[in-house]
């Protein structure tokens, strides 16, 4: 592709050369990626600054460069005052808008992204449509797998995927949108369809300044919402009404909203809800009629997850009886509410709560069937929001029988650290601590008793735990097993 054309995307700018004869056979941002003929964005990142290695990029045979500032190379540089945003949008046109020719259903809220996002495209297979998806455990295109490192990833990963999709003629998308995302730019340029709100508390405020701050980015996915769109799709907002914040996203969206709620009148509504230790049943309440549901997931926040994606599915045109079907058949997501079955008369959940709300979540299910005693095994991550420490320490202390403070991926910190930040949020004589996450496991395996249940939280499905920086191989679950074969 010439690079004049691709630049026609871009309305401010100016090059340090004559570009004319330049073409453009790839977009890369990591100079180590660069192939010949690739433009090369420089960003200035958290850890290093992308403008550093423009050199290595045109010794890789860079065509040209896209900079904030002049830099000292052979090849064109293209100035823009916001390389970030430049790359979403010369990402998005490189790839042809790749999200215009198909439905992209975006999800934000703190809690409960990853596990509706599995919802949704269950409901659309059923549907019998191809889908795609992006989130916290993988990329997938129909059937095909992918690793992903971040929840969403940057725009120009996006991109190029969501053009794969386009080719490989993917007709529903759904995506995890996290909040920081949203902040620095990585989903400009997607044209989505549909954005579902989930809910909204404490997270990230080591990213965020505060809960104001955090607020602002995760609307930012409603306010852009059919902005800067030619796409005559029809555009929906879906929010959760039991959240408080939840007028704040009806706000930030020009778009038609419709709400779900378990506790008021609302769009889509869930009555007659009851829960159980082996799976939820209510009624599915939409405008166009009623469905009993019966689904394998345990807790009231499954049948929110639930509510949330059945909206999302029925504005989309889905229906009724495809999202019964769905519904109903749809099993838990790899790490959310997942039991570890290894002959033993106790229950073992492992379960990816590393937020206050979620962890308060999860245990009050818990006890609503917990005959006996419950033990929980939590940590919090290292380089994180160090605020929500003391208090998921509290929601642990408030619902287990006992507490065994132990390691989450302590990364860079310090483990015995970030375990005296838990500790501050309770009494001294409610907790017992137990820095190794393994030794902490067979710890509470090996005090329960049949009726019992313990909740190993914060890790899910991770199949690591990161100490000091070097990533181990440790899966909750496995160990799990281990501890309690051990103690047999
Ligand atoms: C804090 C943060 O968001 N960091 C993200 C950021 O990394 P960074 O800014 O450190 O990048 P950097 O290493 O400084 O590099 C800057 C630029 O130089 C380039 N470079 C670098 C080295 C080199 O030799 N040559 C070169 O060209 C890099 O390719 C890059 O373009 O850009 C990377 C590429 O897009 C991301 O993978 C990375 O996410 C890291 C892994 C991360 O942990 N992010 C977390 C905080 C995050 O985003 N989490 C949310 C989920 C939160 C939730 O659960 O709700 C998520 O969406 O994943
Ligand atoms: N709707 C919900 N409300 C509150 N808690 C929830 C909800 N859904 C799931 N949870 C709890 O939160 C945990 C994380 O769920 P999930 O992975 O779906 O969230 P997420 O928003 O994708 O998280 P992340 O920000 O890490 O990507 C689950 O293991 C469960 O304990
Ligand atoms: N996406 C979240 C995941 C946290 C998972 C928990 N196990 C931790 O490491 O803190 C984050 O990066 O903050
Ligand atoms: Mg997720």
């Amino acid at each position: 592709m010439k690079l004049s054309q691709l630049l026609q995307t871009l309305n401010v700018y100016q090059t340090t050369k004559d570009i004319n004869n330049v073409t453009v056979t790839g977009i890369e941002m990591d100079s180590r990626l660069v192939d010949p003929g690739h433009l090369f964005i420089c960003i200035n990142g958290f850890t290093v600054d992308g403008h550093n290695f423009a050199k290595q990029a045109e010794e890789n045979g860079a065509s040209a460069i896209v900079a904030e500032r002049p830099l000292d190379v052979s090849v064109p540089v293209i100035l823009v005052s916001d390389t970030s945003k430049a790359m979403a949008k010369l990402a998005n046109s490189y790839y042809q808008n790749p999200t215009q020719q198909f439905r992209l259903i975006g999800i934000t809220g703190t809690n409960g992204k990853t596990s509706t996002s599995y919802l949704v495209e269950s409901i659309f297979k059923h549907h019998n449509k191809k889908t795609g998806l992006i989130g916290t455990i993988q990329m997938k295109i129909g059937d095909k797998e992918y690793e992903v490192k971040n929840t969403t990833p940057d725009s120009l990963f996006l991109q190029k995927h969501f053009a794969e999709m386009a080719h490989e003629g993917v007709d529903t998308a759904v995506m995890e949108v996290s909040s920081h995302a949203l902040d620095l730019g990585r989903v400009h340029g997607a044209d989505f369809d549909i954005a579902v709100f989930t809910n909204l508390s404490q997270d990230h405020l080591d990213y965020h300044k505060d809960m104001d701050d955090y607020l602002r980015a995760k609307s930012l996915l409603f306010a852009q919402l059919g902005n800067g769109y030619d796409s005559n799709k029809p555009k929906f907002g879906v929010v959760n009404k039991d959240d408080p914040y939840y007028k704040a996203f009806c706000k930030s969206t020009s778009q038609e909203v419709l709400t779900y709620s378990i506790n008021q009148e609302a769009d889509v509504t869930a009555k007659n809800v009851n829960l159980s230790a082996s799976g939820t049943t209510f009624t599915l309440c939409t405008p166009a009629g009623e469905k009993e549901i019966h689904s394998p997931l345990i807790g009231k926040f499954s049948v929110y997850n639930m509510l949330a994606a059945a909206s999302a599915a029925w504005v989309s045109g889905v229906e009724l009886n495809t999202i019964q079907q769905a519904l109903s058949a749809t099993k838990g997501v790899s790490g959310r509410f997942e039991p570890v079955l290894a002959g033993q008369d106790y229950g073992v959940i492992v379960d990816y709560a590393h937020t206050p709300d979620s962890l308060e979540n999860v245990l009050e299910t818990i006890q609503s069937f917990a005959k006996e005693n419950i033990y929980v095994v939590v940590g919090c991550g290292g380089d994180r929001d160090k605020t929500k420490r003391p208090l998921m320490a509290q929601v642990a202390v408030k619902y287990a029988t006992e507490a065994i403070f132990t390691s989450d991926n302590p990364r860079s910190e310090d483990p015995e650290s970030i375990l005296r930040d838990m500790e501050r949020g309770v009494k001294e004589d409610s907790y017992t601590t137990i820095v190794n996450r393994r030794e902490a496991i067979q710890f509470a395996v090996d005090k329960a008793s049949a009726g019992d249940v313990i909740l190993i939280a914060g890790k899910g499905h991770e199949p690591y735990q990161e100490v000091n920086g070097v990533t181990h191989h440790f899966d909750d679950r496995e160990v799990a097993a281990e501890c309690i074969k051990a103690k047999q």
